[in-house]
């Protein structure tokens, strides 16, 4: 029997500090859990956020960037940078980091879709290698672009049929802050207007999309079938306690009856 997938999406706060700096304690800290969770028989495809983040932090940019040229540069020094230190926490453990940057262009077309789910694929049976994909920042213009790796975590989830999409984000799952509450929503068993008003853009520097692009992600997924869950990264364990079952965050269930695409015919935003 093939063994449980999951994809995990890392998103540019929870590797971050405060400051914007990459928060290596914390990188480290996800890194031990995604071990834990490989222990427990699970694949994982890591989506890792970040790439932005670092290189704006190396060029000196406290704003982000507004133009594609300065973005891209960004992504070009900062990936290494993030890989240098996913390379470093995970061969601690004995295990290998594959990078895979891909474009939009990438998964709308067959034949490189095709040839992803290909190379992940046996990227997962080598048992000791961590896939770790992000958006290819550097050559993605608006044409190609996802912008945001919250859709393209979700993608991804499709494309490999993956059991589960877990996003850990800077914020405890998605709030209800209407009437001056702050609310958790610990279930969605459907996506529908009061869901989606809820979801509003980021506040920060260096993150794309805030919580709507996290629930077009959960759409996606869930009408493949792929239950998703979003999560505070900085919960203790949190990844071991969603394994063991716990309802962290904000679960977004599948309703079987809305089920309506799989990993062959995913329709690309
Ligand atoms: N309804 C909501 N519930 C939770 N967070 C929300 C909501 N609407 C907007 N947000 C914003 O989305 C942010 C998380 O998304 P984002 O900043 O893009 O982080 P990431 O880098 O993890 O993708 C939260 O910190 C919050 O400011
Ligand atoms: N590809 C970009 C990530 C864009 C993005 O979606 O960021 P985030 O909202 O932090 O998940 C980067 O590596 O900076």
């Amino acid at each position: 029997m093939r063994p449980k997938r999951w994809v995990v999406k890392f998103g540019t706060g929870v590797l971050s500090t405060k400051e914007g700096s990459l928060d290596l304690q914390q990188m480290e800290n996800l890194t031990k859990q995604l071990i834990e969770i490989k222990k427990r028989q699970i694949d994982v495809i890591v989506v890792s956020s970040g790439a932005i983040g670092c290189g704006m932090e190396i060029l000196g940019y406290e704003k982000r960037p507004d133009n594609i040229e300065e973005l891209q540069a960004c992504s070009t020094l900062g990936q290494p940078f993030l890989m240098h230190y996913y390379k470093k926490f995970f061969s601690s453990y004995g295990f290998h980091v594959a990078q895979i940057l891909v474009t939009y262009f990438d998964l709308d077309s067959v034949s490189l879709r095709r040839n992803i789910q290909k190379l992940l694929e046996n990227l997962l049976l080598k048992k000791t290698v961590i896939p770790i994909i992000n958006e290819n920042d550097c050559v993605s213009y608006e044409e190609i672009r996802f912008g945001d790796n919250d859709r393209l975590s979700s993608h991804i989830a499709v494309l490999m049929n993956a059991d589960r999409l877990i996003i850990l984000s800077n914020v405890a799952g998605l709030m209800d802050y209407s009437n001056g509450e702050k609310k958790l929503i610990s279930y969605v068993d459907r996506i529908d207007d009061r869901i989606e008003k809820l979801a509003e853009g980021t506040r920060s520097e260096r993150s794309v999309g805030g919580m709507v692009t996290k629930i077009e992600a959960a759409k996606i997924s869930l009408s493949a079938g792929i239950q998703v869950q979003i999560a505070d990264g900085r919960e203790k364990d949190v990844l071991v306690r969603i394994y063991d079952g716990e309802p962290l965050g904000t679960l977004f269930k599948v309703n079987k009856n809305e089920r309506s695409f799989g990993a062959d015919s995913v329709s690309l935003p």
